[in-house]
């Protein structure tokens, strides 16, 4: 008999839903006592660790709850707009993300890592860039971007 192996999504291969709502919930409890995020995220949504987790999980190759909850990639740029972010911030954002990344054992392996480091500068930076004074929308921005191994560790082997 032939077993096909297919190659997990980084979705899978982090683990799951669970993991990604650990790493948001973790995380935005070290943002909110960081003196320059916390004026951007001192009064956000309860909801909000939850909404990243759903979008993270959708980009890794997850179930699409941020897009049948939220509305999508446009959305989620509209969010950013006008929140005059500085590339302070970004890369503190960025920086705590990755910290909280180990401290909760998201996959350490290169290969996983240079994946979700790639989404996470992409993504920051965009956020970063359309939090400027003055940007408007006017590209149809959906659907969700999607990450998939950069590096890829693995063969799509039969046996
Ligand atoms: C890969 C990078 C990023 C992702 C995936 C992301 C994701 C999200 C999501 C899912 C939301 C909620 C949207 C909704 O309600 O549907 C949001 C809102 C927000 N984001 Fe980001 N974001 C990123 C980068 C950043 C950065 C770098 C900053 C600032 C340093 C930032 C600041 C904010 C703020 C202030 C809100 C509104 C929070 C609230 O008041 O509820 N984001 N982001």
């Amino acid at each position: 008999m032939e077993i096909e192996k297919k190659t997990p999504t980084l979705y899978e291969w982090a683990g799951g839903e669970e993991v990604f709502q650990r790493l948001t919930e973790t995380f935005y409890g070290k943002v909110i006592n960081d003196p320059l995020l916390e004026p951007l995220f001192g009064s956000m949504a309860q909801e909000h660790p939850q909404r990243v987790a759903w979008c993270l999980s959708e980009v890794f190759g997850g179930p699409k709850h941020y897009t049948e909850q939220r509305g999508g990639h446009r959305h989620l740029i509209e969010e950013h707009l006008r929140r005059h972010l500085s590339e302070q911030q970004r890369a503190r954002w960025v920086n705590l993300l990755m910290e909280t990344a180990d401290e909760i054992g998201l996959p350490a392996d290169p290969e996983f890592r240079a994946a979700f480091v790639s989404y996470i500068e992409w993504g920051s930076r965009i956020a970063l860039a359309v939090s400027q004074p003055g940007v408007e929308i006017t590209e149809d921005l959906d659907p969700m971007p999607h990450w998939d191994w950069i590096v890829k560790p693995f063969q799509d082997e039969k046996s």
